[in-house]
């Protein structure tokens, strides 16, 4: 167990500064210093960060784990190791699961599980509705008291308007978020791609940006009228960019997210039938990339979350039409938003961090994350910001493999995750 980190650089208002920093044995932070002795520490106790970034835990609010009742896909075990590689301390799993945890005693086997067997600190979003397509909501309270951060059906929209307006008037009784996966399924109408170019291309049938924008306009008025924090899940069109930056203009308690996906590919990059570019929503078009990235400059956009989704390779080896929405992301997505948007990119590492720790820490409340202070637990990633790397399957922790960015190169791979000041990933040298 290491005890000092010597010869890291930690941002310092924006700035990375070298710095040392020191914690005991129950994990919290004593000193971050410039030059810590290490007299007091026993050699095996340090570890050299040779010049390497070093970030507060990156935190993860939307990722499918599978356990139970998808196993085949991805495991407690296998997803949290997943995160840690990736240099995420602590994730929130999402509750599409088999049975769906919306009884209270699953739901709190299930919270259970996820302290005792997930290497990461690991929160879990409780379902809105019985099933996730039922109309009849869950016993919120309960849940709240069981540990539950938020509720949400993700994978599915909620289709009534009343259902929605009865949740929400419930999570702001019980200062929790809704969290919403947004998608009219009256208006989906069997896609599998984005209504757009490469849907035509192909010949498959397309989604169109008002399955998700016209859901989204609805909620936003649920929430106004009800006061609830209302945050939506992988925003991808350039309209609920809009529609959030105006409702974030009139004072509504709104906030999103969007995955690195859906900043980093479009639908044009759709050249043949593989489903390694199939994800729930899809690829939008240029126009819709583009309104993301002004949406994440300006704020309107508050966080980055993976929506990591293992899927069998068998699954995904099936034609677009075929095979499931979703791919992997918890192990490539810090390398590759600091390679597009930092490198090659517009933004500051400082911005990227704000998106994948300061700012997801604050929206979901999760009061042990986010920081790097003395006092605080030393839940830290190490990434190697120097060394170009080709991103292989062969490296993942996760059992998912269904990525499009295997054979990307990116810098910023992870070195050293730390949660709690405990090893959770190390680099081998
Ligand atoms: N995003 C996806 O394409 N798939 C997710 C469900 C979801 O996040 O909506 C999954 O559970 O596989
Ligand atoms: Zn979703
Ligand atoms: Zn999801």
């Amino acid at each position: 167990m290491y005890r000092l980190i010597k010869n890291g650089q930690i941002l310092v208002d924006s700035k990375l500064v070298q710095q040392d920093i020191a914690f005991d044995e129950n994990g919290l932070i004593t000193a971050i210093e410039s030059n810590i002795s290490t007299t007091d520490y026993e050699p095996a106790t340090i570890f050299d960060a040779q010049g390497h970034f070093v970030s507060p835990g990156l935190i993860d609010g939307h990722v499918h784990f599978r356990d139970p009742g998808f196993t085949d896909k991805e495991t407690l075990v296998t997803g949290s190791h997943a995160a840690v590689h990736g240099g995420f301390t602590s994730v929130i799993a999402m509750p599409n699961l088999n049975p769906v945890p919306d009884n209270i005693a699953d739901f709190k086997t299930l919270v259970d599980r996820n302290a005792t067997e997930t290497v990461s600190h690991t929160y879990q979003f409780a379902p809105i509705t019985n099933g996730l397509t039922e109309e009849e909501l869950v016993e919120m309270p309960a849940f709240k008291a069981a540990g539950a951060v938020g509720f949400t059906n993700d994978g599915h929209g909620v289709q009534t308007a009343q259902t929605m307006y009865l949740a929400m008037q419930q999570a702001q009784a019980l200062d929790l978020p809704i969290v919403a996966h947004v998608e009219d399924m009256s208006l989906v109408n069997g896609g599998v791609l984005h209504d757009g170019a490469a849907a035509k291309r192909l010949n498959l049938p397309g989604i169109p940006s008002v399955s998700e924008s016209a859901q989204v306009a609805r909620d936003i008025e649920l929430a106004r009228a009800t006061g609830v924090h209302y945050h939506i899940c992988h925003i991808s069109t350039k309209e609920t960019v809009a529609l959030v930056r105006r409702a974030k203009a009139d004072g509504v308690n709104v906030t999103c997210e969007v995955s690195p996906h859906h900043l980093l590919l479009d639908d044009s990059m759709i050249t043949t039938d593989n489903a390694m570019f199939k994800m729930n929503p899809p690829l939008r078009s240029l126009a819709d990339r583009q309104s993301l990235w002004a949406g994440l400059l300006d704020g309107t956009i508050d966080i980055v979350a993976t929506d990591h989704a293992p899927h069998t390779a068998a699954e995904k080896a099936q034609s677009i039409q075929k095979a499931p929405f979703g791919i992997v992301g918890s192990e490539t997505a810090f390398s590759l938003l600091y390679t597009n948007l930092v490198v090659n990119g517009p933004f500051s590492l400082s911005q990227l961090i704000d998106w994948l720790v300061v700012n997801p820490a604050q929206l979901f409340n999760l009061k042990q994350a986010g920081q790097l202070n003395v006092g605080d637990l030393a839940d830290i990633a190490i990434f190697d910001l120097e060394t170009p790397t080709t991103i292989q399957a062969t490296d993942f922790q996760s059992k998912g493999r269904n990525t499009p960015f295997i054979g990307a190169t990116v810098l910023g791979t992870t070195v050293l995750t730390l949660v709690a000041g405990q090893t959770a990933y190390q680099r081998s040298e």
